[in-house]
């Protein structure tokens, strides 16, 4: 469980989040949104452990974050970068492979592991190429198979649909929403549709110090959501 209490989080010195109390538990998946630069990856980015601006109490499974090494970090929390960059020339398999890292667990189950992430992820047409020379799309399913094989217990997500057909969207979100049974998955999405379609809460951020969240149901108000974008019509 990941669990904030009265967390600030911060973009250099400026206050983007204020007083945040929320929990994100296994068996739930939850949607942020918000609008352009509220503050949803900088959020991400504090829970993965990759900025430490933040105030306040935040805690993974009862454990503070800022005192957790670095690899039990990593099997605790993967986090999907909203734009990632490759520049070594790894095959698929391997990349997928690297999610495996904090476990140190042998070979073999490593590849089975992999394997399996493949074939969940629809990517074994992939195997022996250069991520180097991947479509945006090829890649981006390479990068969530990564996350998957780290088999964490939270799953952070910042706008996975992105490059992305409308086919595999669906597919993939079948797939994330499946491991929400046991796990708790946060994602960043713009997508509201597809949020009020998967998502079991939401963690709606409005800027100004504001956020709601709660159950999808009770937080994806025709009301919150015109809070939200200031205008009903964007939604249709
Ligand atoms: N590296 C950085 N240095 C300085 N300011 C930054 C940096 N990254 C982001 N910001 C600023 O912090 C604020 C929050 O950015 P963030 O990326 O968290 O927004 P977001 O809600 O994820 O937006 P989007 O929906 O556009 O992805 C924005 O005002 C942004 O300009």
């Amino acid at each position: 469980m990941i669990s904030l209490k009265k967390a600030s989080i911060f973009q250099e010195s400026a206050v983007l989040i204020r007083n945040l109390d929320v929990e994100f538990n296994p068996g739930e998946f939850w949607g942020i949104i918000g609008k352009n630069g509220v503050g949803k990856s900088t959020l991400l980015n504090v829970l993965a452990g990759m900025s430490n601006h933040y105030e306040g109490e935040i805690q993974i499974d009862g454990q503070p974050l800022n005192q957790i090494n670095h690899r039990v970090r990593a099997q605790k929390i993967s986090y999907l970068l909203q734009e990632q960059e490759p520049c070594l020339a790894f095959l698929v398999e391997e990349a997928i492979g690297m999610g495996r890292f904090p476990w140190l667990t042998t070979k073999s189950e490593d590849i089975d592991i992999t394997g399996e992430v493949m074939n969940q992820c629809q990517i074994n047409h992939l195997q022996g190429r250069s991520i180097l020379k991947l479509s945006g799309g090829e890649r981006r399913k390479v990068e969530i198979g990564t996350c998957l094989a780290q088999q964490s217990g939270h799953l952070l997500l910042d706008e996975p649909l992105n490059h992305l057909d409308v086919v595999y969207q669906k597919h993939i979100m079948q797939v994330f929403k499946q491991y929400s049974q046991r796990n708790a998955v946060i994602m960043v999405c713009h997508d509201i549709e597809a949020v009020k379609k998967y998502c079991s809460h939401v963690l709606m951020l409005l800027g100004n110090d504001c956020y709601l969240s709660g159950t999808s149901a009770t937080i994806l108000t025709e009301t919150n959501l015109n809070k939200l974008f200031d205008d009903s019509s964007q939604l249709n």
